[in-house]
């Protein structure tokens, strides 16, 4: 049978600068498209563009850079229906994979020894009425859900999510700031005044490197 395609905007190796992977030696795969358009998007040129690559050939690719961790992401990797079958595979060559996913498409079909990180996307997104509750249903221990928060109204909205949801008990929860939006040590005063049961981040590869594609 012929390997299945999917159309790839980079495949790259990097520290992971977020979730609670951050700092590890990872093999990025980002997928090219998404059917969001969050208003502080940083990985707009994976909307379009990039380059059919068979599952076989990004493999072989992600193979060259002998690295333990993977992390899928786009865009948005589940729009692409053959992101499974490359999941599957990069757990049975022995990867340990994270996914990055907007949380507006279901994730129940994702292979099982995946990390899901599923953002809830607030007010600030512009995308938050494509937020797929039923996804919480779905998640575990294995997983977390992520918020990035644009300001004082996101945040607000946020701590009533983890609250009325009971989200502590569904999966561990992040919370990171726009990148040059809300200042990430406001950020942490609020998180620190209402004891909020959340993993604070600011994403390490843009403190390391500025903002820019392939890092
Ligand atoms: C580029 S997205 C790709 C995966 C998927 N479409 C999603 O939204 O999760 C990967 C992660 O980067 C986050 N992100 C994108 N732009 C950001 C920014 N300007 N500041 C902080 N985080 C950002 C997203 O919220 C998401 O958690
Ligand atoms: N270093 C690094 N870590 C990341 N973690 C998640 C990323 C993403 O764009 O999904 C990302 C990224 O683009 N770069
Ligand atoms: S869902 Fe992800 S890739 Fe799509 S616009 Fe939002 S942050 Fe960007
Ligand atoms: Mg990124």
């Amino acid at each position: 049978m012929r390997s299945a395609s999917l159309r790839i905007s980079e495949i790259f190796h990097s520290l992971q600068g977020e979730t609670s992977r951050i700092g590890l030696p990872t093999v990025f795969v980002r997928l090219t498209g998404c059917p969001l358009r969050c208003t502080w998007c940083d990985s707009a040129y994976a909307f379009h563009g990039g380059e059919t690559m068979t599952i076989a050939d990004i493999l072989e690719k992600v193979a060259g850079y002998d690295a333990r961790h993977v992390c899928v992401t786009g865009g948005e990797p589940l729009a692409q229906k053959p992101v499974h079958q490359l999941l599957r595979d990069l757990c049975d060559a022995g990867y340990s994979v994270s996914l990055e996913t907007s949380g507006a498409l279901p994730v129940n079909e994702v292979d099982a020894r995946v990390s899901r990180i599923v953002d809830l996307k607030a007010p600030g997104s512009g995308e938050t009425e494509k937020n797929l509750w039923s996804n919480l249903d779905m998640l575990g221990a294995n997983d977390e859900i992520k918020f990035v928060l644009a300001g004082r109204e996101d945040y607000e909205w946020a701590r009533t999510v983890i609250r009325d949801r009971n989200l502590e008990q569904v999966a561990p929860i992040l919370f990171s700031p726009v990148w040059d939006s809300l200042p990430p040590a406001r950020l942490a005063d609020w998180v620190l005044e209402d004891k909020l049961p959340v993993r604070m981040q600011v994403q390490l590869h843009k403190i390391l490197w500025g903002e820019k594609p392939g890092v």
